[in-house]
């Protein structure tokens, strides 16, 4: 019998200059300990998920960020959950402000050749170096718990 599977809409921004990209450390709740883009969910009332991704880049590192390139759509499925996070992931080279850490994130530069993947989501070394090299992406990653990818698929697209 298969489960009925609802949708979980999410934001991810990366914000990324020539030879350094911005993560931040999550300090509570989902992710933990982990080095992650910025991001969140997507408020009822917000135009659009880019609108969303913009106020979570605000409020998790008080950057802004007048306009996100949508670089890429991943699907991340829990093994038992029936609610698939559908992650929305924009990055920018432009923004105004100096990143602040704030309750959720502590932010820090890395350089590209030293991006942490040990200390981040098992995904991200899969799709992060196509983000590096500037192609737009499209993946699913089936999770058993938090940290154990049974199975994904993942394609480069020509934009979104
Ligand atoms: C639930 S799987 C997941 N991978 C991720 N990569 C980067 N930032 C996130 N917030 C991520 N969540």
């Amino acid at each position: 019998m298969c489960q009925a599977q609802s949708r979980k809409i999410l934001t991810l921004v990366l914000i990324r200059e020539s030879s350094r990209v911005l993560l931040g450390m999550k300090k509570r709740g989902f992710g933990k300990g982990n080095w992650n883009g910025f991001g969140g969910k997507v408020k009822v009332g917000e135009e659009t998920i880019e609108d969303g991704a913009k106020r979570e880049l605000l409020e998790e590192c008080g950057l802004v960020a007048p306009c996100l390139d949508k670089i890429g759509e991943l699907d991340f499925e829990f093994l038992g959950n029936p609610e698939i996070m559908e992650v929305h992931v924009f990055k920018t080279d432009s923004f105004e402000g100096i990143p602040a850490e704030s309750e959720e994130m502590h932010p820090r530069w890395f350089s590209i050749e030293r991006i942490p993947y040990h200390q981040m989501w098992p995904d991200d070394k899969y799709w992060f170096p196509l983000f590096l090299k500037g192609s737009c992406f499209k993946g699913h990653f089936l999770f058993e718990g938090f940290n154990k990818i049974i199975s994904h698929s993942l394609k480069e697209v020509e934009t979104f």
